[in-house]
């Protein structure tokens, strides 16, 4: 049985002429905190997509739970516990901020739609969902209209749904895109709780490295494609590849040249 919860063996797409993800083979361990980072355009989505499924590749393979997964849909790889944020596809703008999470916790409890469910599962459901809410700095806000929201807000409750569907990977894209700056320490202090109840795997693709290091167990940073570097924060930040990467350099040829 391997170590690694989440694998991929030398993952590969390409359009076209253009490989967009390049020979990357990667591994996460459960209850560790991961983030994929690089400059824009260097593959962090494209990757996210091979690994949740919405992409299928040139070459390679994702392995999940030991699992050769490259070939399976996306709801079988939910069900089998990747959850993906979709940039508030997943919220219903006209529920509450506790409706929305609370259907999430019957969804994932199996408990489905019905309309004469029990009063105590109900409650229970609630209960749960209010857990997460204050577990994503929604407490107080439960009553809201989803529409309502900030758009920071907002994606405190995409986490929180997320969390409703207990799943054994969270895979996060850039969760702070389009906040305001006081929105940020928010939502990292969300992402940081997640860290710290040492509960969650998790997978987060970000291109402001500062935002991440203080986060992560481990880092991956990806390059035109390519996986330039994976290790922990310090060995990142210690890495020339790295540097002159972020730097300058390497960048500038690669984006000009
Ligand atoms: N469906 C597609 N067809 C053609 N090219 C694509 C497609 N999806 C992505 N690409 C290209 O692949 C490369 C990587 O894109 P990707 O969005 O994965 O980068 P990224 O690191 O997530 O960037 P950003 O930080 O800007 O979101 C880019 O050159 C992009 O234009």
């Amino acid at each position: 049985m391997s170590d690694y919860l989440l694998e991929t063996k030398g993952l590969t797409i390409q359009f076209g002429g253009h490989v967009a993800v390049s020979d990357v083979s990667f591994q996460i361990k459960r209850h560790t905190f991961t983030s994929i980072i690089g400059p824009n355009g260097a593959g962090k989505t494209t990757f996210f997509n091979l690994i949740s499924g919405q992409l299928k590749p040139t070459a390679g393979q994702v392995i999940f739970q030991g699992r050769d997964i490259t070939k399976m849909p996306v709801h079988q790889r939910t069900r089998l516990g990747l959850g993906r944020s979709f940039q508030l596809t997943n919220v219903f703008p006209n529920l509450s901020v506790l409706e929305n999470v609370r259907v999430a916790v019957q969804a994932a409890s199996g408990g489905g739609f019905r309309l004469f469910s029990h009063y105590k599962k109900f409650h229970r459901y609630e209960e749960r969902a209010m857990e997460l809410l204050t577990l994503a700095h929604l407490d107080g806000k439960e009553g809201h209209l989803a529409k309502h929201l900030s758009h920071g807000d907002k994606r405190k409750l995409e986490i929180a749904i997320l969390l409703a569907l207990e799943p054994d990977v969270l895979l996060l894209d850039e969760p702070t895109a389009g906040m305001s700056l006081e929105e940020v320490p928010q939502i990292i202090e969300v992402i940081r709780s997640l860290k710290d109840s040492g509960q969650h795997t998790v997978l987060l693709i970000e291109h402001k490295i500062d935002m991440v290091l203080g986060l992560s167990d481990a880092l991956a940073v990806l390059f035109n494609g390519k996986l330039l570097a994976q290790g922990s924060p310090d060995e990142i930040m210690q890495n020339e590849l790295v540097q002159s990467a972020y730097l300058g350099g390497l960048y500038d040829d690669a984006v000009n040249g």
